[in-house]
């Protein structure tokens, strides 16, 4: 069986696998993310899996940090899952309720860094009076707080946490959105047989020749007159000189086609140096 390195256990990106690939895989947890981004690098693991992007926060730029500097790894598919988050932690103790505020008895709260953005709302209202601590992922969070057995100190984290490390579930789905989606990235240095997609999508880095006025224009007319949709485009500090990027660019479409290549092509013409990230399938959300 495959192994696939996820940041977990207990954590969404394991509910969002495990839903993705099912159970023909052999998962393997680590506790940070930069750890399950070696693990697929060196070997030990066949697959990563990436959490990069939420439908209100945008990118997770540490994320995209790691897949762009730090390793080589080819993205080989990509899918988005509804997150639902939920506040973890034990109940007031005895004298310790507020009728205004059922929560007001928590003073911290521990959860990945993504977190704060996605339940802002009930923070605002509820957990106003707790400070944020940034943990390696929610499942974390909660498992120190099973440890602390302190009520003034929760977590915000997936259902199967609050199961398997026993802590009581407060408040159910308190994130801003209903809808709330991520997407994942599944990294690998080698393809892996995944069920067939209507979608492809190509992710390119480009950076742009200095001196070159209108560089940003070319590129972009490039697909425009090809009518090759993009479906991403960010700027980046290339961490290498102040004042310079390079483009982050998601591309609906495949590098089979004739299209794209010839895009590419002539962007590399006019002196931008592009890097592919990948050509992979993109899975709507389906349950
Ligand atoms: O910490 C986790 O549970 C993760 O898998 C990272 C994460 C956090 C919040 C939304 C999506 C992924």
């Amino acid at each position: 069986m495959k192994r696939v390195a996820i940041l977990g256990p207990s954590t969404f990106s394991e509910e969002a696998t495990r839903h993705f690939l099912g159970e023909d895989f052999t998962y393997v947890s680590y506790k940070l993310i930069s750890e399950v981004f070696n693990a697929t690098s060196s070997g030990e693991t066949d697959l990563g899996v990436i959490p990069i992007e939420n439908t209100l926060e945008g990118s997770v730029h540490l994320h995209v940090d790691w897949l762009v500097h730090e390793v080589d790894l080819p993205i080989r598919a990509e899918w988005v899952f509804p997150i639902d988050m939920n506040l973890i932690g034990y109940p007031a103790p005895e004298g310790r309720t507020d009728e205004s505020n059922p929560f007001g008895y928590i003073r911290k709260v521990l959860s990945h860094h993504v977190v704060p953005a996605q339940c802002s709302r009930f923070m605002k209202q509820y957990l106003s009076g707790a400070e944020f601590e940034q943990v390696s992922s929610t499942a974390e969070g909660v498992r120190i707080v099973s440890s602390l057995q302190d009520p003034s100190v929760a977590a915000i984290g997936t259902a199967i946490a609050s199961t398997n490390y026993g802590v009581p579930m407060l408040q159910k789905e308190i994130q801003d959105h209903k809808d709330n989606m991520t997407r994942f990235l599944l990294v690998g240095k080698e393809a892996s047989e995944l069920k067939p997609s209507e979608d492809m999508k190509t992710t390119i880095l480009v950076t742009l020749p200095e001196d070159y006025p209108g560089a940003l224009h070319q590129v972009l007319s490039a697909f425009a007159w090809r009518r090759i949709n993009l479906s991403k485009i960010e700027s980046k500090p290339t961490k290498k000189k102040l004042g310079t990027y390079y483009f982050y660019i998601d591309i609906a479409g495949s590098l089979d086609s004739v299209l794209l290549p010839s895009a590419i092509q002539e962007i590399e013409a006019i002196g931008c140096q592009v890097r592919i990230l990948g050509c992979y399938p993109s899975y709507p959300y389906t349950n």
